[in-house]
């Protein structure tokens, strides 16, 4: 595959080429070069397993077999213990009545090829005819069983590994989210849970097939001792070249699976809504479909290369297959020839050789995909134990139900991963109680870090962060949480029902209808959902029958409703206007306003200024520091300040006057930019 991408890397050229005109031998083609500078190659977690089984050698195979089982069992043991009980008695009583089978064929052919009557030799060998007929009952119901404990077992298992995944995930700090290794392990780690079902399959298999192997391993020990060796030169050679022929075809769907990727990447660029109007406009579909035949034909090239390399391997694997059972079936000729086998047992050695041996194929093949989705179960293992490193702590200082103020003492704080400045430093202020505080600043000049902070989200490198006099370091950070209620910028577009978009804001407690009613109609939702066609029902998500799209500032008016619905003491806004038109925009601000009057404390953050003339006081940031704290009027009257700049600077785009010298002449902010 590293070889594949070498040439891939080498093959560039393609400026002046009229793609398609020279057919690349090594799979990658023009197309793919110049449109993704290579093979298509997903970055993420799960992608380091790529291949990974095409290393495993026959011996570590053997080797990890005992792993991979007991892994396999745990799995199944905290899923459901009586079914893979169940499961494993089955198997174990499948392989045992397999035994018991050859023996009993064995008694049959020696009484059927003894000497003497036919009819007396029948007789002679029917007990042992119903005990071969009872074993092949016995192992028909056991594998009845099986299915069913496994068929009970599965989805169990995945139930189990998908809530051990979401449940930790949905714990930890939001600095583990934003860390590249883990958010890659998390990635990696949610195809455990479907990986740890079809373990259990894989598994079944696997065992089922070692215990044929050694129930005829077994008999044939016991009828003659040479019968092992020749099990062994029958089975070594196609299991061998069963992993030759298994891994071949993997790495060839892998190659054909990357440049069917590319391929699709193209169809969706070229039908989806987004860029419908583009590739119209910018007559961009000649050139997609142009490079996409090119990447076909050089998919096709590569699978019928492949195909070829598959059709010489599996004839190799024939010939010596074919050469090892003919030196079986000759070793056995030999001995019976001479006298140091009876024919009977020749016999039944040929139908244990041939039992033995037959589910060795799908063995081997088993085991390589139980290999391979334990890598992912194995990642599942490891998010879970680092997911137990970065949970938010349980329990801590109490904070109180109504906080009172917010202060920030001395404040540092650098994204974990970060160097140089830090988002936040040495900063000190206070947030009232029951009043609105705006944050004001450029991009990039730590408002929303400052907010993240507030809320328990990230803990402070130096400094304190106190509700009512409790740092979050100590408190307990559930409580906090408890106690906000946010409209984020990008708040989430839920694809639930207009009912379950509000109601979401306090998910622990039952849905009131009054609550939910009196929240829109605060926040102006109720116009909203009057004008959806099933009403509260109606399914907010495009795509899905029923479904139904809402414009920015509808959605904007169901985020302000559900912070209403949440009814928490603190209330945290970030542009909350911004997709507003301007009658709303007024009215969501006298609504904050009256929340604040009526004792919750608003936090603000707004890039129009305009909007800051509704706070009671304003913290200025710049380049992470506090620069300056007021209320709109003392800031503005401020000369030089950094607020009275950031104010002129809209004014002026306002109405072309320049904004100071307006407001010098307004001497207060009477209409806003
Ligand atoms: N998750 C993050 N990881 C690393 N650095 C970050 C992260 N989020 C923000 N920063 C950096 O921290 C600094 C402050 O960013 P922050 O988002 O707090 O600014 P802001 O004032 O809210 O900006 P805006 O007005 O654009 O929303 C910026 O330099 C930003 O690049």
């Amino acid at each position: 595959m590293g070889a594949l991408r070498e040439r891939g890397r080498r093959g560039v050229g393609v400026k002046n080429k009229e793609p398609g005109a020279e057919r690349p031998a090594h799979g990658i083609s023009d197309s793919e070069q110049l449109l993704f500078g290579g093979p298509l190659l997903y970055d993420t977690g799960w992608s380091s397993h790529d291949g990974a089984f095409t290393r495993l050698s026959l011996w570590s195979m053997v080797a990890t077999l005992p792993r991979l089982i007991r892994t396999t069992i745990r799995l199944a043991d905290q899923a459901d213990r009586r079914a893979l009980r169940l499961v494993a008695a089955a198997e174990i009583g499948r392989g045992a009545a397999q035994a018991v089978g050859l023996v009993a064929v064995n008694t049959v052919l020696a009484a059927l090829l003894a000497g003497g009557d036919p009819a007396g030799r029948l007789r002679e060998a029917l007990p042992a005819l119903a005990v071969v007929a009872v074993t092949a009952l016995v192992a028909a119901l056991l594998r009845a069983a099986s299915t069913y404990g496994s068929g009970r077992l599965e989805p169990k298992v995945e139930r189990v590994a998908t809530e051990r995944y979401l449940a930790r995930a949905s714990r930890v700090e939001l600095a583990a989210i934003e860390d590249d290794q883990f958010h890659r392990l998390l990635d990696t780690a949610q195809y455990g849970a479907t990986s740890a079902r079809r373990m259990i399959d894989y598994c079944i298999s696997v065992v089922n097939a070692l215990l044929s192997l050694v129930a005829a391993a077994g008999v044939l020990t016991v009828l003659h001792p040479v019968l092992l060796p020749l099990l062994a030169l029958m089975t070594v050679p196609s299991m061998w070249s069963t992993l030759v022929t298994t891994r071949r075809r993997y790495r060839s769907f892998r190659t054909w699976v990357q440049h069917a990727r590319a391929g699709r990447v193209l169809s969706s660029e070229l039908t989806a809504t987004e860029t419908a109007a583009e590739i119209r406009v910018h007559q961009v579909g000649p050139f997609l479909l142009k490079h996409f035949r090119n990447m076909s034909a050089s998919s096709e090239a590569e699978q019928t290369r492949l195909a070829r390399l598959d059709a010489r391997t599996g004839l190799w694997a024939s010939v010596w297959t074919g050469l090892a059972g003919a030196a079986t079936y000759l070793a056995l000729g030999s001995l019976v020839w001479t006298g140091v086998m009876a024919m009977s047992v020749a016999g039944t050695a040929v139908l244990a050789i041939r039992t033995g041996s037959a589910s060795l194929g799908g063995m081997v093949r088993s085991i390589n995909n139980l290999y391979d989705e334990s890598l992912f179960v194995a990642d599942l293992d490891l998010l879970c134990a680092r997911a137990a490193d970065w949970a938010i702590p349980t329990g801590g200082a109490p904070v109180p139900l109504r906080p009172g103020r917010i202060t920030f003492e001395n404040v540092t704080f650098r994204y974990p991963g970060t160097e140089g400045e830090p988002a936040l430093t040495d900063v000190t202020l206070t947030v009232p109680a029951g009043r609105i505080t705006a944050l004001v600043g450029e991009n990039g000049s730590g408002k929303s870090t400052l907010v993240k902070l507030l809320a328990g989200l990230y803990l402070p490198e130096s400094g304190r962060v106190c509700w009512g006099g409790v740092p979050t370091t100590l408190a307990d950070r559930h409580q906090v949480f408890e106690r906000i209620a946010m409209v984020a910028q990008d708040f989430n577009r839920w694809r639930f029902t207009a009912r379950v978009n509000i109601a979401i804001g306090a998910p622990s407690a039952p849905i009131e209808e009054d609550r939910l009613a009196d929240a829109a109609r605060n926040a102006g939702a109720d116009t909203v959902v009057d004008s959806l066609p099933s009403g509260w029902d109606t399914l907010l998500a495009r795509g899905y029958q029923g479904g139904h799209q809402l414009s920015g500032g509808q959605w904007q008016r169901l985020g302000i409703a559900r912070a209403h619905y949440r009814d928490a003491p603190v209330l945290i806004v970030d542009e909350p206007t911004a997709a507003l038109d301007a009658k709303e925009e007024q009215r969501v601000f006298d609504q904050i306003r009256d929340l604040a009057d009526a004792g919750q404390t608003v936090i603000l953050i707004t890039h129009r200024m305009a909007s800051v003339r509704h706070a009671d006081l304003v913290h200025v940031l710049h380049h992470g520091r506090l620069v300056e704290s007021g209320s709109p009027q003392e800031l503005l009257a401020r000369p030089g300040g950094r607020f009275r700049e950031l104010y002129g600077i809209q004014a002026a785009q306002f109405d072309g006057l320049d904004g100071l010298d307006r407001l010098d002449r307004l001497g207060h902010p009477v209409t806003g930019p």
